[in-house]
């Protein structure tokens, strides 16, 4: 048991990060968190045992706790920690859900986070991780840790084992990320459903080779070798059918100097990476005269990789 936990009635403020997952070649397998845009979320120990959601977000989520991913979250999380505890979570929701951002992901984190922090950090962040995959069994009916993982650890993260989790966090040189989040929903179970079960080996020998070229680009601070090893032969084929614009703004970005990028998790916000800040306001602004071109509402983000993760305010 923990000696710090806190009394009931405490409460703790956690921002949670927007991640991106795949980060093109590595699927399921590779994340990275942004410093942009983020959930903030409130979760306070109450003297009640239980989950209590507030209702207070505009995407009308589920306040049963089973449904909501935050609240399977603290379930998982609660099982483990086995004496009565009771929270009242209440969420501020600024990464929107079905973004490809990592929306459930920021929920799933930030309240297990808190919780852990309200009872006096008991669990390690693998534990986190562990507790908040359950979350992500609800948004997308499979236990992916791909945006958890980072969003809990921060910076990118590789996840060579789910079952047992086995997460290695990876260095990276500098860059920037330009996002564009065109304001159509992709449902990440959708999104799963569509794939193929199966591969041919000449995709996956091609696949393989640029998953350990983009981590070893990383790892040696190479620019070049990030950008080669930015190319999915697998997963993208598929899903950019889902998105429109996806095609253009890859190769326009491209020819606006950005290293590389492709779909942010399941889409539809799409991601690219630049070395220079420069690079990435054009990238912006090639996204913006693609969606404005299309008639499609968007949201755009240019910020860097988040080393952080999601951390507790503390009053
Ligand atoms: N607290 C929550 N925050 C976000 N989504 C939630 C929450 N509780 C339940 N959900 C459901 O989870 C789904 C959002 O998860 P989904 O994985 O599809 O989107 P995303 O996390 O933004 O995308 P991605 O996982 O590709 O980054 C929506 O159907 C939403 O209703
Ligand atoms: N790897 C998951 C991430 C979802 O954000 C997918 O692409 O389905």
């Amino acid at each position: 048991m923990a000696n710090d936990i806190k009394s009931p009635g405490s409460s703790v403020q956690v921002l949670a990060p927007a991640t991106v997952a795949n980060l093109v070649c590595g699927f399921d397998v590779l994340g990275m968190a942004l410093q942009q845009p983020q959930d903030v979320m409130t979760v306070r120990l109450t003297e009640k045992p239980g989950i209590f959601i507030q209702k207070d977000d505009v995407y009308n989520l589920p306040v049963e706790p089973e449904k909501n991913v935050a609240g399977a979250s603290l379930l998982a999380l609660m099982e483990e920690w086995k004496a009565p505890v009771g929270f009242e979570v209440s969420i501020d929701k600024r990464i929107k859900p079905g973004s490809g951002l990592g929306s459930s992901a920021a929920s799933s984190a930030g309240a297990v986070v808190a919780a852990n922090h309200l009872l006096g950090s008991p669990f390690t962040k693998e534990d986190l991780v562990r507790f908040a995959m359950n979350g992500e069994k609800v948004a997308s009916g499979v236990k992916h840790a791909d945006n958890i993982a980072p969003c809990i650890y921060g910076g990118i993260t590789l996840i060579r084992s789910i079952f047992p989790l086995d997460i290695v966090q990876l260095t990276a040189p500098p860059m920037y990320v330009t996002v564009v989040h065109p304001q159509i929903e992709v449902r990440t179970s959708d999104a799963r459903q569509i794939l193929r079960k199966e591969v041919q080996l000449k995709a996956a020998i091609k696949q393989w080779g640029n998953i350990a070229g983009l981590v070893t680009g990383f790892l040696k601070n190479d620019y070049d070798l990030i950008g080669r090893s930015l190319e999915d032969v697998i997963i993208e084929p598929v899903r950019s059918i889902l998105i429109p614009g996806f095609d253009d703004v890859k190769k326009r970005s491209k020819d606006a100097g950005a290293l590389g990028g492709g779909i942010s998790g399941s889409g539809p916000s799409i991601f690219m990476l630049s070395k220079e800040e420069y690079v990435a306001k054009g990238v912006e602004d090639v996204m913006i005269d693609v969606y404005t071109r299309l008639g499609i509402e968007f949201k755009t983000y240019v910020t860097m990789i988040n080393y952080e993760g999601a951390k507790c305010i503390i009053s």
